[in-house]
């Protein structure tokens, strides 16, 4: 029987090294480029996880590819099988999986035939809009079937040949993305023209950084253009995945909260995961940090409020502001409209849950402005959104009688994060699964 919920053991301090599992983004689009290679291609320190399980189950579903996922391994294997890649006769269904949607609505221009895509009730509300507005320059025929911009989506091919189109960068990245991951499988060169400014820019140097390992160079003028040039070939082999930077957070904002220290190897200086940037947000904040090129130790200290912009970071916003209602002063966090139109309106989320412990939080459109204090034990509602349910049980590491609702919901991207949090507690220094 699935819990309804978990009350939240509080912890003095702590002093560990964190297993984080393998990063989401990066799971994500190798997943979908071995697909479009079709090249026998291996992903290890892969994140298996309900949204990686629901790509992978479309990218089956197309026939062209075989998924192989090994959990405990940590490793995902995709395999051609000769036959070609047609559209599923049944719709395929992706749950709550943003990105793996907006890879594979461009990717159903590949395949022969109409593909149906989606997902839950969230999920036909979440925009793909500035995707489907840019896929006719790139030859592609889809639309919302309720003509309302969001799933299901209809999208009829063999269409993606490439060609040159105008996209909006304003409401999600995921777009750009998108196109860049399948403008390696089209006949004519892709040039992908911005015609605003890009948010969450972290992740497209991600989705370069990802082509680049698999052969494929895109040229590029700034954040204004981008153009993948037909003929290049992605190549198969091995891949590797460092840990989640997003979920990593959780236990950065853990030693915040309760002035410990937390190591977590396999990530560091030189990663391209946007949300590192937390660990810099918690040194202003008064935490010190040891960066080296493969290791982050964070250490707790006296919090105090902070001015910052996290444009480049939407996922870790929930967490920030959960230090934040222990922090002295105000902590007013800018430029997030996009939390909005996540897994669930997180601004709104974020705000009503932090009011229940007791916080002055000031809800804007954009923005969110969090008045620290001595937050008290509530029950906390998740929305469906595994990030609501990891940062406000760190909240429950520090303040007595913290209940989350619908723990399960954390399998979206950390589906063994309760044994990792369980791990916080206890004498042993490595906190693993
Ligand atoms: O490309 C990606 O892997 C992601 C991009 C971000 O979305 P937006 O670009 O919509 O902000 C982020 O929130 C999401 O969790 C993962
Ligand atoms: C926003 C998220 O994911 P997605 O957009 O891929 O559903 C997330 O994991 O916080």
């Amino acid at each position: 029987m699935k819990a309804e919920s978990v009350t939240i053991r509080p912890l003095q301090t702590f002093d560990k090294r964190v297993k984080v599992l393998g990063s989401k983004s990066y799971s994500n689009r190798y997943l979908a480029l071995a697909a479009l290679s079709g090249e026998a291609t291996t992903i290890e320190g892969a994140l298996v996880c309900d949204d990686t399980q629901f790509l992978a189950g479309a990218l089956r579903a197309f026939g062209h590819v075989e998924v192989e996922i090994d959990a405990a391994a940590e490793r995902i294997t995709v395999t051609p099988t000769g036959r070609p890649m047609t559209a599923p006769a049944e719709e395929v269904y992706v749950g709550a999986a943003g990105t793996p949607i907006r890879f594979l609505i461009a990717m159903a221009g590949h395949a022969d035939g109409t593909t149906v895509l989606t997902g839950t009730k969230r999920m036909q509300e979440r925009p793909m809009g500035s995707l489907l507005d840019a896929l006719p320059g790139v030859g592609v025929t889809a639309e919302a079937v309720r003509g309302n911009g969001s799933p299901p989506i209809r999208v009829t091919g063999p269409s993606f040949r490439g060609g040159s189109t105008r996209i909006s960068g304003a409401v999600s990245s995921q777009f750009t993305s998108s196109l860049l991951v399948n403008a390696t499988r089209a006949e004519q060169d892709t040039e992908i023209h911005l015609v605003d400014d890009l948010i969450s820019k972290p992740y497209v140097e991600m989705t370069i950084a990802a082509l680049a390992e698999l052969g494929v160079t895109v040229e590029r003028d700034g954040y204004t253009r981008f153009k993948v040039a037909a003929g290049q070939k992605l190549r198969g082999g091995t891949v590797a995945v460092e840990p989640d930077a997003s979920g990593m957070s959780y236990f950065l904002a853990a030693a915040a909260v309760l002035g410990g220290t937390v190591t977590v190897p396999g990530i560091g200086r030189t990663s391209k995961q946007g949300d590192v940037g937390l660990v810099d947000a918690l040194v202003r904040m008064g935490c010190t940090a040891e960066v080296t090129d493969d290791s982050i130790t964070l250490t707790g200290g006296e919090l105090h409020g902070i001015d910052i912009d996290m444009e480049t970071m939407p996922d870790v916003v929930p967490t920030l502001a959960v230090v934040a209602a222990f922090a002295r002063g105000t902590t007013h966090i800018s430029n997030i409209a996009s939390l909005r139109i996540k897994e669930c309106d997180r601004i709104a989320a974020v705000t009503t849950e932090l009011r229940k412990m007791g916080i002055t939080v000031e809800e804007h459109a954009d923005a969110m402005t969090i008045t620290g204090g001595t937050p008290h034990g509530a029950v906390i509602d998740t929305y469906d959104d595994h990030r609501i349910a990891m940062c406000f049980a760190i909240a429950g590491l520090r303040t007595e009688g913290v209940v989350i609702t619908d723990p399960g919901c954390v399998a979206k991207s950390f589906p063994t994060f309760w044994q990792t949090l369980d791990g916080l507690h206890g004498d042993d220094t490595t906190s693993t699964l």
